[in-house]
């Protein structure tokens, strides 16, 4: 799925180089940026809203292959809806976001879907849905519907992920760079 950008070395040969452009999509606020930057930086700090798309790229070695992520964190303002197909085209892969705390968030997510469902065929990309903020468990809104759309959707896993911890929310981004494993459930619904 992925495209093949060039051949390295390394001690036990030729390694090939992959290329993986990645885009997160969701409503305003539910931590897009922040996982992203959690990701790439491995750090979580205050970031200002998105404004039209911002672009994160990581490399990652791994055993069998070196990986180029491209990471590309649209801004879920309404205003820029529009303009988002400009950057999801020829994703490999989409992260849908949505924040626990707020149901809204993932009707928002589901709409997503439906749209990358028109623009691409099941096997061109691979789409997860991201439940975030999982430190706000009080004020959880979204709960057994997440399960039920699941199995009803072609998304591969649900997983809640929490960037203001150091928790493992890499294994999301880097479980797409796995193709017999797409995305590393962490913490099921
Ligand atoms: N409680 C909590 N707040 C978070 C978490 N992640 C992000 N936030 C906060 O949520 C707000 C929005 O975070 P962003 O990462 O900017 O959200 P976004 O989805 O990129 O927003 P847009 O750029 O408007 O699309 C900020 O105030 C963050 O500090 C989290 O895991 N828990």
């Amino acid at each position: 799925m992925a495209q093949t950008v060039t051949s390295g070395t390394s001690p036990e040969g030729p390694r090939p180089s992959y290329m993986y452009k990645v885009v997160l999509l969701g409503s305003m606020s539910v931590g897009k940026s922040s996982l992203a930057y959690r990701h790439v930086r491995n750090d979580f700090r205050e970031l200002l809203p998105t404004v039209g798309c911002s672009f994160f790229t990581q490399t990652l070695d791994l055993e069998e292959a070196t990986v180029k992520m491209e990471i590309w964190d649209t801004a879920g303002q309404e205003k820029y809806h529009s303009v988002c197909h400009l950057y999801y085209r020829d994703a490999h892969a989409a992260l849908l976001v949505y924040d626990i705390a707020n149901k809204e968030t993932l009707s928002r997510a589901k709409m997503w879907l439906e749209e990358l469902e028109k623009r691409f065929l099941p096997d061109e990309i691979v789409i997860a849905l991201v439940g975030n903020k999982t430190d706000l468990a009080d004020e959880r809104e979204v709960t057994s519907e997440v399960s039920a759309w699941g199995s009803a959707s072609p998304l591969t896993e649900s997983t809640r992920i929490h960037p203001r911890k150091n928790s493992k929310e890499s294994q999301e981004f880097k479980g797409f760079s796995d193709t017999s494993k797409v995305c590393t459930p962490i913490d099921p619904p």
